[in-house]
């Protein structure tokens, strides 16, 4: 007999998400007299980052919150770069600023991330907001693993005790989503290219989030029956969008899966509204209760 998973529908949650965000987003421009704003950084015209930079753009005005669009050439320098995050950095209309990764070639991404004021990194990846993170302080916390807590936690209530496999070790993913489970009391192993069997380790786990950058690479028999399994995968294959999981294996054995599209994707999106109404509450010295989103 197969049983079927239960699809983990994450467009719904954040189209749940981002009505929340926007009746709190009024209510902060009642009380700041000033909508809270996002800016966002495209250098150069890859496609996939201009579809991204368009949907980031319409949530946040159905929202309610301005979004300062920057369109750079391809050929920007960094000290170009550098200058215009600098004046994002002293613009009081700016609360979150994102630059849209990759960057191209002759920019170092690193420096970049760097110039970009903590108190504005609505992408949780300056070194100042991981160390936040790494050491239990109030910070921004990177939008794609918050959003596959959120889903977790809304699938399982309590994560604690619970066994969590994440595969793969980036600083945009792997590293603080594992960080994040550790903090929910999961006992957590971050696997990665050279972990020996990886199939018997993913086996282990309550909760398996792939973040690896490989279409269909995780299989049915590798996960434990009931499993939850999040997919953060997004894999372009003949025009198709894949994840990094083998959904048609894993949805037979896995108690929860999230599908690619549909899944994470919409809930990296939402979180950036959360992390930019965040940033405008403590910009603008408005309280937000903690539990508010
Ligand atoms: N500084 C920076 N911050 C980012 O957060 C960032 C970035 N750079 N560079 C690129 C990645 C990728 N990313 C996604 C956002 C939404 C979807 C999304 O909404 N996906 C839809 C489908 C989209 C489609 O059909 O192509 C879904 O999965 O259902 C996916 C991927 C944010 N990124
Ligand atoms: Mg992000």
């Amino acid at each position: 007999m197969t049983s079927t998973a239960s699809i983990i529908d994450g467009k719904a949650f954040a189209l749940g998400l981002r009505a929340r965000i926007a009746e709190l987003t009024a209510d902060f421009a009642a009380e700041a007299g000033r909508a809270p704003g996002l800016a966002v950084v495209l250098v150069g015209e890859d496609p996939a980052s201009a579809v991204y930079v368009r949907s980031k753009h319409k949530a946040c005005v159905e929202a309610g919150m301005a979004s300062f669009e920057h369109r750079l050439p391809a050929d920007t320098s960094q000290v170009e770069l550098l200058a215009l995050v600098g004046t994002l950095n002293a613009d009081d209309a700016v609360d979150g600023i994102l630059v849209q990764l990759p960057l191209p070639a002759q920019i170092d991404e690193n420096r970049i991330i760097a110039a970009i004021d903590p108190d504005k990194d609505v992408d949780g990846f300056h070194p100042v907001n991981a160390g936040r993170l790494a050491t239990g302080l109030d910070g921004f916390v990177p939008c794609t693993p918050l959003g596959c807590l959120m889903l977790l936690k809304n699938r399982l209530g309590s994560l604690s005790g619970l066994d969590a496999v994440v595969i793969g070790r980036s600083n945009i993913v792997g590293k603080p989503m594992a960080a994040l489970l550790t903090k929910e009391s999961c006992t957590v192993t971050v696997a990665h290219s050279r972990t020996r069997d990886l199939p018997a380790v993913v086996r282990r786990a309550d909760i398996v989030v792939a973040a690896v950058g490989r279409a269909d690479m995780v299989k049915g028999d590798w996960i434990k029956p009931g499993a939850t399994v999040i997919d953060v995968g997004i894999n372009r294959v003949d025009g198709k969008l894949v994840g990094d999981v083998d959904f048609a294996s894993v949805a037979r054995v896995a108690g929860a899966i999230t599908p690619v599209p549909g899944g994470v994707g919409p809930m990296t999106i939402a979180v950036l509204l959360r992390n930019t109404l965040v940033a405008a509450h403590r910009n603008a010295g408005v309280a937000l209760a903690p539990d508010a989103i």
